[in-house]
């Protein structure tokens, strides 16, 4: 035996191999490559133009990297569109707020329980099978659940249009956890949000089950929430630790001075 250890590749939800993206002669992404671990908070950081949205698009589908892949659970996701990416259980918040105005904070969680259909089509409805009751029980109590857990049940009946930007974001948040996604992938989400909103966010992320890749510009946030740390400068990860060894970096201190 040599003295490597062996790392188990089953507990790996999120794998970025050898990433590349190039937009004419600006390389964006070059040669991107990391791993977060199951029920990991990974953060990625970095000064302006590092990288980190287009990083977020590869991960969540929007974009498709020149070279290298992407793997969610070992699953090689890198041609795969985001809908499909979504039924592999990837959700991900945007940083321009995205929810059913129109429909109540409960109606937006609850809509969001539904996206998979309740199976069984008409003649399940109309024969009103238990099974179609039950669900439709449980999927109430994890709504209630959700709005709880977000601070948002005095808001519940609420139309979403009419809300401030800060509880809007939390109510997509809301919808992203809703049914316990596998990956979570959270874009600068504290922006919006005020100091009492913020901490509620971080209790948020804390509290879940699941795996999160967020990019955030706050740093006392990214700090305190996160365990990992993920440092991109100029489309390259310049370094990767635990938030208290990323802070005594000296590679990334020069990075964010210039
Ligand atoms: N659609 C595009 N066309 C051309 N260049 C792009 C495009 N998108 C990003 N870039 C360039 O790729 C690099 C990485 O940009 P990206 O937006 O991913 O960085 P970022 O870390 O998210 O920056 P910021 O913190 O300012 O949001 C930058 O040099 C940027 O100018």
């Amino acid at each position: 035996m040599s003295g490597v250890q062996a790392v188990d590749r089953t507990d790996v939800v999120l794998a970025v191999e050898g990433v590349l993206v190039a937009f004419g002669g600006v390389t964006a992404l070059d040669a991107v490559s990391f791993e977060v671990p199951e029920g990991q908070v990974c953060g990625v950081i970095g000064p302006n133009g590092a990288g980190k949205t287009t990083l977020f698009d590869v991960v969540s589908g929007l974009r498709g990297p020149s070279g290298g892949r992407v793997r969610v659970a070992g699953e090689d996701v890198t041609g795969v569109s985001p809908v499909k990416r979504a039924r592999a259980g990837l959700r991900r918040t945007f940083q321009r707020t995205q929810v059913f105005g129109r429909l109540t904070v409960a109606d937006n969680v609850l809509a969001a329980l539904d996206w998979h259909g309740g199976g069984g089509g008409l003649m399940a409805d109309l024969a009103g099978l238990p099974a179609r009751r039950r669900l439709d029980r449980e999927r109430r109590v994890r709504v209630a659940e959700v709005l709880e857990l977000c601070g948002l049940a005095d808001l519940r009946d609420a139309y979403a249009a009419a809300l401030p930007v800060g509880q809007r974001r939390l109510v997509e948040l809301a919808r992203a956890i809703a049914d316990r996604p596998r990956l979570l992938l959270l874009d600068e989400p504290t922006s919006g949000l005020d100091a009492d909103q913020t901490v509620r966010l971080r209790a948020v992320v804390r509290a879940l089950d699941t795996t999160v890749l967020l990019v955030e510009h706050d740093m006392g946030f990214v700090m305190d929430t996160c365990d990992r740390l993920v440092v991109l400068d100029l489309g390259r990860v310049i370094a990767t630790g635990t938030p208290a060894e990323i802070r005594d970096d000296p590679v990334v201190r020069a990075a964010y001075l210039g």
